[in-house]
């Protein structure tokens, strides 16, 4: 209910905690599977500042990455590494905007109440 239609998804886990890696997985798949087929899925390998306490390899995580075609950044709420720029690499790879797709800009287009948008009226009840 909360990803279907999504355009993009960031699954995190922690770099210390394997087990969040494989759950990690479990979500990439349930996305895959489930939500729109064009879906920029980026995976983050968050508290890279805790690199004494690793346990999930950095290859490891960005080969999987790599296989499943994924973004992968290591990240660091904690101290902002990667944050704006996982972001960045997301919006990048994700489609050009609807106004450059014709059928999306018309339904986005709106209308204008003032212009010449306005149909003249017809019907009972305009004289
Ligand atoms: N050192 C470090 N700590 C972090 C980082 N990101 C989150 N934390 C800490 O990790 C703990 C869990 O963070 P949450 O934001 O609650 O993450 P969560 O996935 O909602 O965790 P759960 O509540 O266990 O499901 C908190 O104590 C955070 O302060 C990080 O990048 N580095």
């Amino acid at each position: 209910m909360y990803y279907r239609g999504a355009q993009a998804a960031i699954v995190v886990f922690d770099i210390t905690k394997p087990e969040t890696f494989d759950r990690a997985k479990a979500w990439v798949k349930e996305l895959q599977r489930q939500a729109s087929p064009n879906i920029v899925i980026a995976l983050a390998g968050n508290k890279s500042d805790l690199s004494e306490k690793r346990m999930v390899e950095f290859e490891e995580a960005q080969t999987y990455a790599e296989d499943t075609g994924l973004l992968f950044m290591e990240t660091s709420a904690k101290t902002a590494m990667n944050v704006n720029e996982l972001f960045l690499a997301i919006a990048k790879k994700m489609p050009k905007s609807d106004a450059q797709n014709p059928t999306h800009a018309a339904r986005n287009r709106g209308v204008n109440l003032q212009g010449s948008d306005q149909q003249p009226r017809s019907g009972c009840c305009s004289n």
